[in-house]
């Protein structure tokens, strides 16, 4: 884990060869859905990992079969609720509850507009009472212009006061750190690396695309439908 001086608390998995391997991946345009989502499965086991070193635990004293010893016990690691951020951060959730099992789990919709405004569309939040000893922590793979988790700390903030508010994701802008950091400089930044810029249409360069349409597969439009099925 490498902290990144330009801010507080942004910490990248640079150092780590195998998560970067994971990453390149991820990057390639051949890469397709089923892959892309296993990728990001194993990258959110890893990097959940990753982040228990940040967490406290407790000493504990226990009796092995032949004699009593000093031992390690789930301290922090029984009070973390995870915010999953639809679409992409359902498969880095699902490997991010496999180091965080006891994690408690909310699910907020957002859809992010065309430029140069970049709103944010948030019409689903399911989120269970946040507690103050919780570490929260909100999975969403791409920090791009920041408006997506802008919004979604805005309103979780409304769901309870917890200990830490932690964002876990796969690859940040320099420009959606810092819009994230203007508003909010207590919230911490985990990625696994932090990318050169945006374009003029809000991607991350290089990137790797629509992290969604890359899972899940573009979206069609709902309004095309009757003419698809020829109903018009
Ligand atoms: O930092 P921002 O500029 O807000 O962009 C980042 C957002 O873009 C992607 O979601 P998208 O809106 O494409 O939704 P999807 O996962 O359903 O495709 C991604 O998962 C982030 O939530
Ligand atoms: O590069 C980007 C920016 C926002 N959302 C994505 O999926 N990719
Ligand atoms: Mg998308």
């Amino acid at each position: 884990m490498i902290k990144d001086n330009r801010w507080n608390g942004v910490y990248s998995f640079e150092d780590s060869p195998y998560l970067m391997e994971i990453l390149t991946e991820l990057r390639s345009k051949e890469t397709e859905n089923i892959k892309f989502r296993k990728g990001l499965v194993k990258l959110g086991r890893y990097m959940g990992y990753e982040f228990t070193r940040t967490m406290d635990f407790k000493k504990t004293r226990i009796e092995t079969p032949l004699e009593k010893t000093d031992g390690v016990a789930s301290g922090d690691r029984d009070h973390v609720f995870i915010i999953t951020v639809l679409r992409v951060a359902i498969p880095l959730m699902e490997g991010l509850i496999k180091t965080l099992e006891h994690a408690r789990v909310g699910i907020v919709s957002a859809s992010r507009g065309k430029a140069p405004d970049f709103e944010i569309e948030m019409n689903y939040i399911k989120v269970p009472r946040i507690k103050e000893e919780d570490t929260l922590i909100i999975s969403d793979p791409m920090i791009a212009t920041g408006s997506t988790l802008l919004k979604t700390i805005t309103e979780i903030k409304k769901c309870g006061n917890p200990k830490r508010i932690v964002i876990i994701g796969v690859l940040a802008a320099p420009e959606g750190i810092t819009a994230i950091k203007e508003e909010f400089p207590d919230v911490e930044i985990y990625v696994t690396k932090i990318d050169r810029e945006l374009n003029d249409k809000g991607y991350i360069l290089p990137g790797l695309g629509d992290a969604g349409d890359r899972a899940f597969g573009e979206p069609i439009n709902i309004s095309l439908l009757p003419m698809m099925h020829n109903l018009e």
